[in-house]
């Protein structure tokens, strides 16, 4: 396994061991002593997968206060765009954001700590599966415009197919300033 550091800060890329053979591959996609030994986050509490068809962009999404949850992601399935954007008022890398190209063949994984918002666009039919360190809690969901013009997320779909709940969702600017009610 080789982890790589990423330019936000506590965000990390994983990149499994891939055992490949005339049958196909195999790889461990998480090992809770193997994440222990390498210092990273190893207590989940709830295992997430969802289907998106090309061009579905689901995000910014973040949960609050005690809520908030770290996600280790990976694509079961097709390819898509991962975004990770720091929150944290306090961290080197607030208001940056970086984008990660994950797909089914690399295996590559990515540990977005909390603090973070999260979304992804499917560039294929994509099956996306996500460890969350807390569980869901629909009180505390909150997320930032996928699209905010201050952002320009460069996200690589033609025609993004969107949800009403994320078409709702802030700009950055108004989560900032306070003055948007998540629920
Ligand atoms: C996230 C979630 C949703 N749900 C339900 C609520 C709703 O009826 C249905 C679909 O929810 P959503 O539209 O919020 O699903 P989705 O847009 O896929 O939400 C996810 O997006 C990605 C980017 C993330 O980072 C995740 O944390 C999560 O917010 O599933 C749960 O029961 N448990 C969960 O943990």
């Amino acid at each position: 396994m080789n982890i790589r550091s990423t330019t936000l800060k506590d965000v990390i890329e994983i990149i499994p061991n891939i055992f490949s053979d005339e049958r196909g591959f195999f790889f461990e996609s998480f090992n809770e002593n193997t994440w222990k030994k390498q210092g990273l986050p190893y207590s989940f509490k709830q295992d997430n997968q969802s289907y998106s068809i090309k061009n579905v962009v689901r995000g910014l999404h973040f949960q609050t206060g005690e809520h908030a949850q770290g996600k280790l992601v990976r694509v079961i399935k097709g390819r898509v765009l991962d975004i990770a954007l720091d929150l944290r008022q306090e961290s080197p890398t607030f208001g940056k954001y970086e984008l990660f190209d994950l797909d089914s063949e690399s295996g590559k994984m990515i540990y977005i700590p909390e603090g973070f918002a999260h979304g992804f666009a499917a560039l294929e039919d994509s099956i996306f599966h996500y460890k969350c360190t807390g569980e869901y809690c629909k009180s505390a969901e909150a997320g930032i415009h996928w699209n905010d013009s201050s952002l320009k997320i460069p996200w690589e779909v033609d025609s993004p197919i969107v949800s009403l709940k994320d078409q709702m969702l802030p700009t950055f600017e108004e989560y900032l300033q306070g003055s948007y009610s998540v629920n």
